[in-house]
């Protein structure tokens, strides 16, 4: 039980892989302290059951946190919003700290912005000794592509974060340079399926990651895909004024861009 409750309050970035000279992140260092009620709200851990979890969403996470008491298996837990010293991290090794714009402020994972049940509901399970993960995987039907069946972008998504999170355990902080994804039959909307993600080969910062999507029963293989993670870089900054400015001076106004490009208009 202890093991686990501590297993739980890791985050990604206090595992592994931290660069060599880098420093560690500060919530490593700092012990569990209590939250006041504000702080409760931004730190929830989303990758606990709620209401709108299936029986078979609950049965398998029940299966994967038996696996966890004896410490091969970890469940990583998710966040809205990154913990605030971990932004701050995050600015000083890989952003200009100076140019991060106030908006930023209001920014939460994509992946965790909807209200329960109807968009990304999701566990992931890591084994460290055999460098895979397993996400527990419900998308709801805001995620609807086809109608009764998932968005392929979502799935993407899903996908991205599945492989993202097997990396990172690794590697750290890391960043997609690659997906390549297979999709082989439709994921029906609000079906329960399971992400099978291993790291296949860590080459310098070069993280090569494959998974799979099945059904519980496992006898059905909805895709398959590969993704390539880099390690950051803290002598790479990224300099988020330059990439706005740039961008503005890149893109025409709106109306120029709806005119000459109808394709534009089309939502997705
Ligand atoms: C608040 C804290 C958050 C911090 C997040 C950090 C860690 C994450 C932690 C936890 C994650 C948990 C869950 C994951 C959840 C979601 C995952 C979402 C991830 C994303 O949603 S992320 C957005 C989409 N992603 C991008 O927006 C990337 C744009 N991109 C770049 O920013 C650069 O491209 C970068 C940084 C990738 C590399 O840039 P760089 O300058 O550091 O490195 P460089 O270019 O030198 O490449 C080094 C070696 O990789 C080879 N290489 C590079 N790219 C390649 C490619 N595509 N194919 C084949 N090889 C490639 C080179 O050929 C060279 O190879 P070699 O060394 O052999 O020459």
């Amino acid at each position: 039980m202890l093991r686990s409750c501590t297993a739980g309050l890791r985050s990604l970035w206090a595992l592994r892989g931290r660069r060599e000279g880098a420093p560690r992140l500060s919530t490593d260092l700092q012990p569990a302290r209590r939250l006041f009620s504000t702080e409760k709200a931004v730190h929830k851990d989303w990758a606990l059951p709620n209401p709108s979890w299936s029986k078979d969403l609950k049965l398998l996470f029940d299966q994967f946190m038996k696996k966890c008491e004896d410490g091969s298996w970890e469940r990583l837990p998710s966040y809205k919003h990154t913990c605030t010293q971990k932004n701050e991290d995050f600015k000083t090794y890989f952003l200009d700290p100076q140019l991060v714009e106030e908006g930023l402020s209001q920014a939460q994972l994509f992946t965790r912005g909807f209200e329960d049940g109807l968009g990304f509901e999701y566990v992931i399970f890591n084994n460290n000794d055999e460098k895979r993960t397993v996400c527990l995987f419900q998308g709801g039907p805001y995620l609807q592509g086809i109608p009764g069946f998932l968005h392929g972008g979502a799935i993407a998504t899903m996908i991205d974060v599945a492989l993202g999170s097997c990396a990172a355990v690794s590697g750290g902080a890391i960043m997609t340079a690659n997906l390549n994804i297979n999709f082989k039959r439709p994921v029906p909307l609000c079906s329960v399926v399971v992400v099978n993600s291993q790291l296949d080969k860590l080459e310098g910062r070069k993280l090569f990651v494959s998974c799979n999507i099945r059904s519980v029963d496992e006898k059905t293989l909805y895709s398959e895909a590969t993704g390539l993670f880099i390690k950051l870089d803290p002598k790479k900054k990224f300099n988020i004024k330059e990439f706005h400015s740039s961008l503005r001076k890149a893109a025409p106004p709106l109306e120029e861009a709806v005119v000459s490009s109808p394709a534009l208009v089309i939502h997705c």
